[in-house]
């Protein structure tokens, strides 16, 4: 392969990067949202911010759906782990506000 070719093909992948980031953090930004909603039901219904039962399934179904889709795990659940102790610590912060 040409100089000139491999830069464009190495573009052309970081294109396809850039698409998929930006669809990643489009996803992250509606998961939010919808979890800034239940923040604010559970402040107003008096419910914990946390509810480990509910975390332990969904961390079974991320285990799961990793598998399926042949990512590891261990990224899998590190990765859940931090999106859900950021909605929790906005869910004690709503709380908080209420
Ligand atoms: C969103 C909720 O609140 C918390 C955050 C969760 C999440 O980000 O998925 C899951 C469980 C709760 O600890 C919920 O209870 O459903």
């Amino acid at each position: 392969m040409k100089t000139h070719d491999k830069a464009e093909q190495l573009a052309s992948y970081r294109k396809t990067i850039d698409n998929l980031d930006s669809a990643l953090l489009h996803i992250l930004a509606e998961r939010f949202r919808c979890t800034e909603q239940v923040g604010h039901f559970k402040a107003e219904q008096a419910l914990p911010a946390t509810d480990s039962e509910r975390e332990r399934r969904q961390m079974d179904r991320s285990r799961i759906i990793a598998n399926e889709v042949g990512l590891s795990q261990h990224f899998v659940e590190s990765l859940m782990k931090l999106i859900v102790s950021a909605v929790v610590e906005r869910h004690k912060e709503i709380a908080g506000e209420t």
